[in-house]
């Protein structure tokens, strides 16, 4: 079985991670191999990239960093901001290539994308044609796997879910399923939230994802129903 999905989410720092790590513990469970991969980073700490560190512990395939992670920015801003500044050009096919060497090697890949579904990579060339403009849904139409939403679920989320959802389905993948991240506490009417985006998204919902800090995303991993995903 080699089968792949690309995680994107409703924003920067609601999740993506989390959901994804839990996502390769799921599927280990279940007696799948996994790998997790983090094409773009930004935001070093402490001399790593947390991302590429956390799902490199969930992953059972140990596979090189240059696969798992082909493109890595020191600052923590949008990566073709940091991209540009590195002088570095952020090559899709590139990715693509890594990306199909991790799905050769493990039953499942788990793909985390970077920020939202339509952050820019790329860099503004001497010409500034805009027609060379792609954005992280470029990337996920040139892996082609399946898509996962996750949504932070806060104030403002039910908007920029559905925005995504259009967003994904303007691109013809398929939107696999979404996952709710509890991430706020305090949000007001969680389950009302919940029930709407039930309503209004056409994907099933995978699981929801209580409050828990730190976040154990082994833990985690109960509260998804991965087996919607193998249908
Ligand atoms: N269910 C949860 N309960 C409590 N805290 C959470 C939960 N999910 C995520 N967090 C916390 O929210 C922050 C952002 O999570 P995470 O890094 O997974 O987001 P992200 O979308 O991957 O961010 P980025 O866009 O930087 O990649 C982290 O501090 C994480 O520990
Ligand atoms: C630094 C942060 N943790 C992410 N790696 C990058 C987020 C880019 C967001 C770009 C934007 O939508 O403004
Ligand atoms: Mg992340």
């Amino acid at each position: 079985m080699a089968t792949g999905f690309f995680v994107t989410g409703t924003d920067t720092g609601i999740g993506k991670t989390t959901v994804s790590c839990a996502l390769l513990h799921a599927f280990f469970t279940q007696g799948y191999t996994t790998v997790g991969m983090k094409p773009v980073v930004s935001g070093q700490e402490d001399g790593v990239w947390q991302d590429v560190e956390y799902l490199k512990v969930a992953s059972s395939a140990k596979l090189p960093q240059e696969l798992i992670n082909p493109y890595a920015f020191v600052e923590p801003i949008a990566p073709h901001i940091a991209a540009q500044q590195t002088h570095t050009r952020i090559d899709l096919s590139h990715i693509r290539q890594s990306c199909e060497k991790l799905l050769a090697a493990a039953d499942v890949t788990i793909v985390e994308g970077v920020g939202g579904f339509m952050v820019p990579l790329s860099i503004s060339g001497e010409s500034g044609a805009t027609d060379q403009q792609y954005d992280t849904s470029d990337l996920a139409c040139e892996l082609g796997l399946p898509i996962i939403l996750v949504v932070g679920m806060r104030l403002g989320c039910l908007n920029h879910a559905l925005l995504t959802a259009h967003a994904v389905v303007a691109t013809g993948l398929p939107l696999a399923g979404w996952v709710a991240n509890q991430i706020d506490p305090a949000m007001l009417q969680p389950a009302a939230n919940l029930q709407t985006l039930t309503e209004w998204l056409d994907c099933p919902l995978l699981g929801v994802l209580p409050y828990q800090r730190p976040p154990d995303p082994q833990q985690l991993a109960q509260y998804l129903d991965i087996d919607r995903l193998l249908r």
